[in-house]
């Protein structure tokens, strides 16, 4: 099976890697075009344009950083709306369920099928196929590309119309981003109360709120060290898109307000590049306030 993939990032790199390991055949596309060559290397093919891995392929998967990004590959010159008349566009981009929708009427306008599919699980997960996919959109492509979902994660969920696939990864990291900092605040705490932090992740993981995220990022922040998995630029685009969608939905959402704010003064510190898990940096900061 032939497919494109748009965009070899943190993410979409260890995606296409993925597919070819697992024998599809995939043609490949980057803005930064010497990322493909790495690809190639694991027997991908490159393609020029967004235009001419669609017009290859039968259908294309995309994984690009955000709304702007997802836009542009789709209406910019050579772009996806060229050759999508009979071909299927899956984005599995973070972007909030307008951008998403803008993208769908445009490919269906064409004569061309839409999925979105977001992620929940970041660079290790992708590279063991064991992302969470929230698909939404058209259901025969997304029947399509089951074999290749089979591969990249361990549970694809349909979701019903376009939009609902946004949303829904949407709110799974507005939890996540407020999870991160009530998590960055407790560590900071602990240790300037005179408590030994490395303790306070042993006491955690054997309480109710032991979870994943404590359990892998814990002993890297505990060391400073923030080699990015999930980008905090993205998180931040993802909380933004989320307090969006409460003002939609008139939920008030103080807490991932708050942690929205800290995930922009860690950007504003020149943080966005590193893992989101460098939040924690804006709590050890001294408070000149007091
Ligand atoms: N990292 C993670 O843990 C997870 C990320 N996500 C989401 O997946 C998406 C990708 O994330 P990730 O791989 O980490 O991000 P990266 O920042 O590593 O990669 C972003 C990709 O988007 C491309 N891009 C950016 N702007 C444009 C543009 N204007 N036109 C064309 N291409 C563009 C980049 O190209 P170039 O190389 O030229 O810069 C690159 O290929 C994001 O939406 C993110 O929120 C979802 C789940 C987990
Ligand atoms: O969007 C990124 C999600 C990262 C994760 O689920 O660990």
């Amino acid at each position: 099976m032939e497919v494109g993939f748009l965009g070899l990032g943190i993410m979409g790199k260890a995606m296409a890697t993925n597919l070819l390991r697992h024998g599809f055949k995939v043609t490949v596309w980057n803005r930064t075009l010497s990322k493909c060559e790495e690809l190639v290397q694991h027997g991908a093919s490159i393609g020029e344009t967004p235009a001419t891995v669609v017009k290859k392929c039968k259908y294309t998967i995309a994984m690009l950083s955000d709304p702007s990004a997802a836009l542009s590959v789709v209406f910019d010159k050579d772009g996806v709306l060229d050759h999508i008349n009979g071909k299927g566009y899956v984005d599995m981009s973070t972007v909030d369920a307008d951008t998403s929708s803008k993208i769908s009427e445009a490919i269906k306008a064409k004569g061309g099928y839409f999925l979105e599919a977001p992620v929940s699980g970041s660079k290790k997960p992708a590279e063991d196929g064991q992302l969470v996919i929230l698909a939404a959109g058209d259901k025969a492509l997304y029947d399509e590309a089951l074999p290749a979902f089979d591969i990249l994660g361990k549970k694809s969920f349909f979701l019903g119309d376009v939009g609902n696939g946004a949303k829904m990864k949407l709110v799974v990291n507005m939890i996540m981003g407020s999870m991160m900092n009530a998590f960055s605040e407790g560590l900071t705490l602990a240790e300037r109360s005179g408590l030994n932090p490395a303790t306070l992740l042993d006491v955690l993981d054997l309480g109710a709120i032991s979870n994943g995220m404590f359990k892998l990022k814990g002993p890297t922040m505990l060391q400073n060290s923030y080699s990015p998995a999930f980008p905090l630029k993205h998180q931040q685009k993802d909380m933004r898109l989320a307090l969006a969608l409460g003002d939609e939905n008139a939920v008030s959402m103080p807490i991932a307000a708050a942690a929205n704010e800290a995930f922009k003064k860690a950007r504003s510190l020149g943080l966005g590049d590193l893992d989101f898990s460098a939040v924690h940096e804006t709590y050890k900061a001294p408070d000149r306030s007091s």
